[in-house]
């Protein structure tokens, strides 16, 4: 029987009775028929070691078939972490650590590194769980005939259940195919070629900044950046802007942590909290793993911020179904200008129109805010790239000039600055599949032989990994140099590995925005650049807590330069957020 992404609690209950009723039932059941009664006491003890004892005669089992099925297939097994505990309990511990403390994925990294390849099993908690930092392996999930056997699957849309419910991100198969089908007319060329919503928006975002910019104030350019894509996004989808640029904005000194970045506290603060901090609980689930309903047997913990975001949407889809019905009284066809009314048309389900619309502004606010923060702190930390991407905006616009969709392709530098960023900090920088009920082969991919995986696999695979790998990229992988993308040696590397640069994601699940996502950042950098002419960070204005640990600098890679804290939860973006100055032009 097939459970609905909502039985989490059923689901766990029914895991619960196979890892540990299930074995008590066999140890007291051995003890009987072997005749055996013993006291209390050593009933107990044994029966608490009976759990991990079958756990690891399960593993013995799984691990014997394993085997067996890979030298059928003509594959290797991928080779596996051996912790220091049963279940591998310290790598989970580690792991579950190193969110509070390490560098983005350095837990990760290590362990690739310590292991010498670029696919794992952890095996936590007895259970096969494959890690990949492989993008041949990654194309063969996204692109290659893995497609139809790895999908998002059961676990992931538990998790999501609640906050995305039937959205595009949220299903698989035939349900996903049925809700791109509705969404990709509205990524045509002619919907998103129209500048004038990243214009209005643009110009509101740039008078903000330069009252800070006027008094040499610092401020939180991720909190603006998220109010621009964010606004900018809902006029696009619902023909109506959410205004939250003109919501009170935090103050340096005075702002304090939020789930994400800095709390926000106006009208529009209850909204971003609650968005972010349903992303936050969302992560965390995906980081416990399947156990996690046992943190949330009694009480779903998305379920506040899902009734604010609810709150929000509710007269929005009201407001487009009683246009519907009033179009359809006066027999007149209900036109489609914004995404919002083409799916109103397509439904009168409120919650099905309220899933749509939230999973895209979950697409079109997180990620671009996210790149515009990274864009601007490389920005700040490289005066000379600054410059010579003005430059080239100068050049091609002046001091004022509007950019159109067909002259943004010809500014290279900035397409470079772009890429690089998203290639050191991709907004989606981890994600996962599920195999299906048969065993599969990833191929062979350089050193490494065709590896088996066993059914029902979870495999997570890191685009944030793949895209820092020195193999790939070289040397300096860990640097931010735009100047890479203009070399003839990065074409050459993405023609023999496509799957090196994926921030959009690939294969049929392809990013459906990212072209409206070019055309926004790139519209929004131009501006931005014709106004100010530098930036420096404000570490001082940074609220407690947010800056990166002093030992960082003794580490290995990227955190011994970091000057911010990147953190993710579902996307990228920077703990506390993105405070700086800006010199005008
Ligand atoms: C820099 C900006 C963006 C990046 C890096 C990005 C990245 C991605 C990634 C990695 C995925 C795959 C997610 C998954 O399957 O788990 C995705 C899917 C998607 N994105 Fe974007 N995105 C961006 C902007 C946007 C914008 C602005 C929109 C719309 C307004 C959008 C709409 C979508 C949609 C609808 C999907 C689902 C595709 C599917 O499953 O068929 N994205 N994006």
């Amino acid at each position: 029987m097939a459970l609905h992404p909502r039985q989490y609690r059923l689901r766990f209950l029914l895991d619960v009775l196979r890892t540990i009723v299930w074995p008590q039932l066999v140890f007291n059941a051995a003890l009987y028929l072997a005749g055996f009664h013993p006291g209390a006491f050593l009933r107990v003890v044994a029966s608490v070691l009976a759990v991990p004892l079958l756990g690891t005669v399960r593993t013995a089992i799984s691990q014997r078939r394993n085997k067996i099925q890979a030298a059928a297939l003509g594959a290797k097994e991928v080779p596996c972490v051996r912790g220091k505990w049963p279940g591998n309990l310290d790598i989970v511990l580690g792991f579950v650590r190193s969110l509070k403390e390490a560098y983005l994925m350095q837990f990760l990294d290590d362990l690739f590194r310590e292991y010498n390849c670029k696919t794992l099993n952890m095996r936590l908690l007895w259970e096969d769980q494959i890690w990949t930092i492989d993008e041949a392996h990654v194309r063969y999930m996204l692109a290659g005939p893995g497609f139809e056997w790895f999908h998002k699957g059961y676990y992931w849309q538990e998790r999501m259940e609640s906050f995305l419910g039937n959205g595009i991100f949220n299903r698989d198969k035939a349900e996903w195919q049925s809700q791109r089908a509705i969404a990709r007319p509205w990524f045509a060329k002619d919907h998103i070629s129209d500048l004038n919503i990243f214009d209005r928006h643009t110009t509101t975002t740039l008078a903000l900044i330069s009252e800070f910019v006027d008094r040499r104030e610092a401020f939180d350019a991720q909190d603006i950046f998220a109010r621009f894509t964010l606004d900018s996004a809902s006029e696009f989808l619902f023909g109506r802007c959410l205004d939250t640029l003109h919501g009170t904005l935090p103050v340096a000194g005075r702002a304090k942590m939020g789930p994400k970045g800095t709390a926000i506290e106006d009208a529009f603060g209850s909204f971003a909290r609650a968005f972010e901090d349903v992303q936050v609980q969302t992560a965390r689930r995906t980081r416990i793993g399947k156990p996690w309903p046992l943190f949330e047997l009694f009480t779903d913990k998305t379920a506040p911020s899902v009734a604010v975001i609810h709150d929000w949407l509710r007269p929005i889809v009201h407001e487009a179904l009683a246009k519907k019905s009033a179009a359809s009284a006066e027999k007149e066809s209900g036109e489609d200008s914004t995404f919002l009314s083409h799916l109103a048309n397509s439904t009168d389900d409120p919650q099905d129109i309220a899933y749509s619309v939230l999973n895209m502004l979950l697409a079109g606010r997180d990620t671009t805010a996210s790149v515009l923060s990274f864009v601007v702190y490389f920005l700040a930390l490289h005066p000379h790239v600054t410059e010579k991407l003005r430059a080239e905006i100068l050049q091609a616009y002046g001091a004022d000039g509007r950019p159109s969709v067909e002259d943004m392709k010809d500014l290279k530098y900035l397409r470079a600055v772009l890429n690089e960023t998203m290639r050191l900090f991709p907004p989606v920088p981890m994600n996962l599949r599920l195999s299906d009920g048969q065993p599969r082969v990833f191929p062979a991919s350089g050193s490494a032989p065709k590896y088996y995986v066993p059914p029902r696999t979870v495999i997570l695979y890191s685009i944030f990994l793949v895209q820092r790998r020195t193999d790939l990229w070289g040397a300096d992988a860990l640097e931010f140099r735009p100047e890479r993308w203009l070399e003839p040696a990065t074409a050459r590397l993405l023609a023999d590995h496509p799957f090196a640069f994926t921030p959009f994601h690939a294969g049929p699940r392809l990013c459906l925005g990212q072209n409206f996502a070019y055309n926004e950042m790139t519209f929004f950098i131009v501006r931005l650049l014709q106004r100010v002419s530098g930036f420096e960070l404000a570490p001082d204005a940074q609220p407690e807590g947010s800056l990166p640990p002093a030992r960082w600098k003794y580490g290995e890679g990227r955190q011994a330069v970091e000057k911010i804290w990147p953190a993710s939860s579902v996307t990228t973006f920077i703990k506390g957020g993105l405070w700086l100055r800006a010199t005008p032009a």
